[in-house]
């Protein structure tokens, strides 16, 4: 992928989203919807993947057919809102590799505190597809693809559902090299570093925490 930002403007993305911003919607409901908004995404962040043929017969003639080259990708979830885009994704490519990267975002500093760290091997081979549905201020985004990096990872897109223009540009700044598609850049951060207009806290709305 060439550009730093994608915004996936497909009107099935965007209907959903709008579905999932409601304040009313339900635990199951937002689940659904970000399940079924992954794989829209992940059909445009996979574009451009590496291809090679294959030799095959079909019932009539042998001919040589496209198929992904190279090791299987490896799916990065950042715990915990990365696994509601994570289920949908294995659905669509189900010989994914996946590490997860645990961190969550102390709420007065906004800085990442980690608490997990687990991903497949030979990652420096394979292309990483790090998924989370928030980038707000970046902090945890930049946070996870430095680790990712330091694992050896040196092919890695970002996939989100909101984007902030904040945590955009600090990714741009820290991770040039890294891709993002999100489905929305809304307008930008509020004090408290929630994205407005937004949707709220994605796990929080997951899991029903608050
Ligand atoms: O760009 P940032 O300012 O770092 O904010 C975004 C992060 O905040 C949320 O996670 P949270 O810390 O709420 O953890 P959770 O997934 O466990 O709810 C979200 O899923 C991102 O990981
Ligand atoms: O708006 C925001 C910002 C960070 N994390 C979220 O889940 N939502
Ligand atoms: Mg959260």
């Amino acid at each position: 992928m060439t550009d730093h930002l994608t915004v996936v403007d497909h009107p099935l993305v965007q209907h959903k989203l709008t579905h999932m911003r409601e304040a009313g919607a339900s635990s199951s409901k937002f689940r659904r919807l970000l399940r079924e908004i992954s794989q829209l995404l992940a059909y445009e962040i996979t574009r451009e993947m590496e291809m090679t043929t294959k030799r095959i017969d079909t019932p009539l003639q042998p001919m040589d057919a496209p198929v992904l080259a190279g090791k299987k990708l490896a799916l990065i979830s950042i715990l915990r809102a990365g696994n509601g885009l994570m289920d949908g994704i294995l659905e669509l490519i189900p010989s994914a590799r996946v590490g997860f990267v645990g961190l969550y975002r102390d709420e007065e500093t906004l800085q990442p505190v980690q608490y997990y760290f687990k991903v497949p091997d030979s990652l420096e081979d394979r292309l990483v597809i790090a998924v989370d549905p928030m980038l707000a201020t970046g902090n945890s985004s930049v946070a996870a693809i430095d680790l990712l990096k330091k694992a050896g990872a040196n092919n890695i897109r970002f996939l989100c559902l909101l984007a902030a223009p904040e945590g955009v540009a600090r990714m741009k700044e820290a991770h040039p090299d890294v891709p993002i598609v999100t489905a929305a850049l809304d307008e930008r951060l509020n004090e408290m570093g929630y994205i407005v207009p937004g949707l709220g806290d994605a796990g929080d709305r997951m899991f029903g925490t608050k």
